[in-house]
């Protein structure tokens, strides 16, 4: 008998989004392109398709954290979209245990209340009880550090930067235990105190037994984070594996001087290490590599 595998949480089966786009062809959508459409008896604009995500297969499991990378326009947030629900595929399945949790940077919190009703409101979006949510004030305006210097959680939140806004909208989220936590970028916009904190919250969602999954441009970030990565290219999947193998060929296609810089960095490590280990009394130091 093999080992068991642990509990699959998110099943994508061949999955298939095409977005329709309404008045592509018919000049421009104003009114007197409309009635000039008419005095011409021109049939309505035509309807263009997207592809978005081109029969997508994946298999997700509890405790892993997984990143989803790929160049602009791949299909990453439509993919999250579908997994949370959000957008019904237009062929194929998407299976979840539970209810996932979607956090973008749009997530919407209410711009014109202070931060501190948008924590409680928040909370109780998220289900929590009034109590629930009394009790996690503190942790969730700490874990953001929006207070850090200053008042700021009782001011309105259309006065924060955006990277404020996203660092709280993460810390409401975070707050809670979800069985799929589905991330869009959010983590990117914090400094780097608020991504360790990000990253230590995600491992213990993970130990939870939780599954994360992490849109990210910073490759560092999803190096970080997750120990699987898929790279999704044109709505197709073109890689499913083992982060460092699979963010090393996206670099090695999409960022070849990053990747140069990283393993000539990875080899200085490697050879002060060696020297720092085979340095003997009397002998010559040797650098490894
Ligand atoms: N609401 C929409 N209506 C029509 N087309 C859309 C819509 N949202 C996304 N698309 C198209 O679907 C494709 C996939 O977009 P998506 O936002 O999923 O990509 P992404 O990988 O998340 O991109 P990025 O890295 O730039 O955020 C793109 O061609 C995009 O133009």
């Amino acid at each position: 008998m093999g080992t068991t595998l642990p509990d699959p949480t998110v099943i994508v089966d061949d999955v298939h989004l095409t977005y329709k786009i309404h008045g592509t062809t018919g000049g421009k959508g104003n009114a007197p392109a409309a009635l000039d459409r008419i005095l011409r008896r021109q049939n309505a604009p035509k309807v263009r398709e997207v592809k978005a995500l081109k029969g997508v297969s994946l298999v997700a499991r509890r405790g892993e954290a997984i990143g989803l990378i790929g160049s602009n326009g791949s299909g990453k947030s439509t993919l999250l979209l579908t997994i949370a629900g959000l957008l019904p595929p237009t062929a194929g399945a998407v299976y979840t245990d539970g209810q996932p949790s979607l956090l973008g940077v749009n997530a919407a919190l209410m711009s014109d209340l202070t931060g501190e009703r948008n924590v409680i409101l928040g909370c109780l979006a998220a289900g929590m009880s009034r109590a629930e949510a009394k009790e996690k004030y503190e942790d969730i305006v700490a874990f953001s550090g929006i207070n850090d210097r200053g008042d700021f959680i009782s001011l309105p939140m259309r006065t924060y930067s955006s990277g404020m806004s996203a660092r709280l909208r993460f810390a409401i989220a975070a707050a809670k235990t979800h069985d799929v936590l589905l991330i869009d970028e959010a983590l990117a916009t914090g400094d780097a105190a608020f991504r360790r904190r990000s990253e230590a919250r995600i491992k213990e969602l993970r130990s939870n037994a939780g599954t994360v999954f992490l849109v990210s441009h910073s490759l560092g970030v999803v190096r970080e984070t997750c120990e699987r990565t898929i790279w999704l290219e044109s709505g197709h999947i073109l890689a499913d594996g083992d982060t460092e193998a699979v963010v090393d060929a996206y670099q090695a296609r999409n960022d070849p001087e990053g990747r140069r810089k990283r393993l000539l960095a990875m080899a200085a490590e490697q050879a002060s290490a060696g020297q720092a280990t085979t340095t003997e009394p009397g002998g010559p130091a040797r650098a490894s590599g």
